[in-house]
């Protein structure tokens, strides 16, 4: 879905935002910024965390999750997502798999740099994957 955001929703992409200025993104000069809304209400931010073995790169996504998590909130309603490039960045692979561990009913607000949003939810980016609700159902019988 595409189009005009409400004042929750953009609270929480200039939460994004703001994250991005503290991306570390030395190889690939591509600063991400995340803001993950708790469902007490409470915001996680997160950037990316690159790495000179450049496959320890931590997404801005990932981050967001991980201070979530560590300070004892587990379940999330939202996820604002913000990039350098002309268009939206989406999540890769790897975080939405780790976001469906949480929050698979989530919400993700894309924007890109000139304001334009759009709004997914995590189970149409990823419909079906390995999951803590589905992994003892699907044995093929
Ligand atoms: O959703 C995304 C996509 C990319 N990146 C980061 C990883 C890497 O540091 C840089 C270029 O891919 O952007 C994120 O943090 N989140
Ligand atoms: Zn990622």
């Amino acid at each position: 879905m595409q189009g005009e955001a409400g004042t929750e929703q953009l609270w929480l992409i200039n939460m994004a935002r703001k994250a991005q200025e503290r991306a570390y993104a030395p190889y690939s000069g591509f600063r991400v910024g995340a803001a993950l809304q708790g469902i007490s209400g409470k915001v996680y931010t997160g950037c990316n965390v690159e790495n000179a073995s450049y496959g320890l790169t931590i997404c801005a996504e990932r981050t967001a999750v991980a201070k979530a998590v560590s300070e004892g909130e587990q379940q999330f309603k939202a996820l604002a997502l913000v990039g350098d490039g002309q268009g939206f960045v989406f999540p890769c692979g790897a975080c939405l798999q780790v976001m469906a561990e949480f929050a698979p009913d989530l919400v993700i607000l894309l924007s890109d740099r000139k304001g334009h949003v759009a709004t997914f939810s995590l189970k149409e980016l990823l419909p079906h994957t390995f999951a803590l609700d589905n992994r003892e159902e699907s044995n093929g019988d």
